[in-house]
């Protein structure tokens, strides 16, 4: 059978989200392991006053791409962005562009999407699943499509415990659900958002079913495969390990406990952490387009790309790594010294939160007010129990998904294949890729040096004696105001005081005596 690679020779690839975090994996993979793919077609819209073209020329530059510039320096030419705005009715794509990609798309890899987790409903609905629709539709015109890939999430049935590799029946019907929300104020939808969205934790997630249900009901007239990766982190060792550009998931959650911020934060010690590296999700993602365009399966297959059922990690032991990963490679100029707590007590939680987050970003921002600067720590914190509120759900449980599709396709590969696009989750050693992992954060998110490191252990020293002090200082206030106002407080001060005494003066005897 043909290799991966092969497949891709002389493929054009249509790619949405391809300067996200995913996306961009995905594009420099495609080029590096399938050098002969003719040309990707990127999706992107203008943004922050950058033209789409800008946008893409900056990605390219970006040092993900190093390997692939050494390998071909020409690359950007089989590069061609396509204006679009996937809000927009029929995605905002020129005529004209329209015509080219109908004529010879061969592939789609569907991964734009909102994953903000607070996104108003209208929102993620006209971009997780209108979009989604109208990508569909633009697909039945393409006279030489042979595999339609959508990227899902493991969570879209996050409401279910054990999570199989099917397409369940939709909350709602989709189409009933964007016709009835046309006419409405988005005061009125943000109102009835909970009732709607039900026992699942926000609109992300039941955006995301709903568009795998859309993606279904095309199923008979495309060949289509869905992907659903877990939590999605660094790279594992591809283009290099510990690659990541982000905040978002637990990234966010390791950079704030590197910087000492986070000290405590509510999840289960013994919950899995179904962390998947992006890599492995690529490789997967590019191996089912590659599956799906040969095989030509009749309806949808569903992969769920996880760890958990086969490689498990937990969030206790993610924890221990991260903090000890962080002592070894400190984030420079750390607020205190890494030493984060994960606890499911939300009393625990709460006891910490004010006494290891609120109280010092008051001492804090009382220092900035005093040196004439301005306050902000309390800013960031508030900022920062929003964003591991959001996330509290997924690190509070854990969930059972099915694999059996992500095995099926591995025996499929040839062994070079194999190598080439790995995504055998069972040679993961989890505390090599949390190392990596967060060296990843302080070297490509926080664009921070690694030859700062010995400065960056000499500020966590002084943190750490500042700290002795402040308690010794504490501890000396506290006593003095008990021994100033108990009777009892100075008894036991002066007992101790004289039993000291009388040792120190046996000591003294005993030692004269032997001499
Ligand atoms: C040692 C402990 C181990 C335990 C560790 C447990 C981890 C447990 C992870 C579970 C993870 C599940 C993940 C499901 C897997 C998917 O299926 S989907 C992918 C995941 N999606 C996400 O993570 C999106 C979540 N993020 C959001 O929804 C929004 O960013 C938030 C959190 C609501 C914040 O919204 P906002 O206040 O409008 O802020 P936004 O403009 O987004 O960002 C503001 C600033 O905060 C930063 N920021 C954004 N997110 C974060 C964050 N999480 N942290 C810090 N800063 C952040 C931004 O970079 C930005 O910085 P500046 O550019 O202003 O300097
Ligand atoms: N990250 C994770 O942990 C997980 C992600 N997933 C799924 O993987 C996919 C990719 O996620 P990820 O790369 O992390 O997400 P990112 O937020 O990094 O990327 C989202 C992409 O979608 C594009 N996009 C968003 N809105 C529009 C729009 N209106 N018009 C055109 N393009 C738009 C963005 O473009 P722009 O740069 O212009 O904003 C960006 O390229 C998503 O489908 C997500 O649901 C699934 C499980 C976990």
């Amino acid at each position: 059978m043909v290799s991966i690679a092969d497949y891709y020779a002389g493929k054009n690839v249509l790619i949405t989200g391809a300067t996200g975090f995913m996306g961009k994996v995905l594009v420099e993979k495609l080029l590096r392991s399938c050098p002969e793919v003719q040309t990707l077609y990127l999706l992107v819209r203008a943004k922050a006053g950058q033209s789409m073209q800008e946008r893409v020329s900056d990605m390219m530059k970006c040092k993900l791409f190093d390997r692939v510039r050494e390998d071909n320096p020409d690359f950007h030419q089989k590069i061609v962005p396509i204006s679009s705005e996937l809000t927009q009715p029929a995605l905002a794509i020129s005529p004209e562009d329209v015509e080219r990609l109908t004529s010879c798309v061969n592939i789609i890899f569907h991964c734009a999407a909102t994953i903000r987790f607070d996104e108003p409903l209208k929102h993620a609905l006209q971009l997780n699943v209108m979009a989604t629709q109208q990508l569909l539709n633009l697909a039945q015109q393409m006279h030489h499509l042979q595999a339609f890939i959508h990227i899902s999430t493991a969570y879209a049935n996050c409401n279910r415990r054990h999570i199989d590799e099917i397409i369940y029946p939709p909350p709602v019907e989709p189409k009933k659900l964007i016709d009835s929300l046309e006419w409405m104020e988005d005061s009125i939808v943000r109102d009835i958002t909970p009732r709607l969205i039900g026992d699942r934790p926000n609109t992300y997630t039941y955006t995301k079913a709903l568009a795998e249900c859309v993606v279904q009901k095309e199923s008979s007239k495309l060949s289509i495969g869905i992907i659903r990766p877990s939590i999605v982190g660094a790279s594992w060792q591809e283009p290099f390990p510990g690659w990541i550009d982000n905040f978002n998931g637990p990234s966010g959650v390791f950079i704030a406990a590197g910087k000492g911020i986070l000290r405590t934060m509510r999840a289960n010690n013994d919950a899995v952490a179904d962390l998947i590296p992006v890599d492995m999700v690529i490789n997967l993602t590019l191996a089912a387009g590659w599956y799906t365009a040969v095989h030509r399966p009749k309806a949808a297959l569903v992969y769920n790309c996880t760890t958990g059922g086969i490689n498990p990690f937990h969030w206790g032991e993610i924890e221990h790594h991260v903090m000890s990963s962080f002592k070894r490679n400190p984030l420079e100029q750390a607020f205190r010294r890494p030493n984060a707590n994960i606890t499911s007590n939300y009393l625990m939680n709460q006891y910490w939160i004010l006494v290891s987050h609120k109280f010092p970003a008051l001492i804090y921002d009382l220092y900035l007010r005093l040196s004439g600067q301005k306050p902000q720590m309390m800013r960031i914190f508030n900022r920062l129990h929003k964003a591991i509120g959001l996330l509290e759900y997924f690190s509070s449980q854990d969930w059972e998904w099915n694999s059996e599709n992500m095995n099926m396709l591995m025996s499929h590969l040839s062994p070079e294949d194999r190598k080439t696009f790995n995504f055998d989750v069972r040679q993961l050693n989890w505390p090599e890729y949390i190392e990596n992992y967060c060296i990843g954060t302080k070297k490509y998110v926080l664009n921070e040096d690694m030859s700062d490191i010995p400065a960056a252990r000499q500020h966590l020293r002084k943190l750490r004696n500042i700290r002795y002090t402040f308690n010794t200082l504490l501890l000396v206030f506290i006593w003095r105001v008990f021994i100033a106002r108990s009777q009892m407080a100075r008894n036991i001060w002066y007992f101790v005081v004289s039993l000291c005494f009388k040792f120190l003066s046996y000591f003294r005897a005993s030692s004269t005596l032997t001499n």
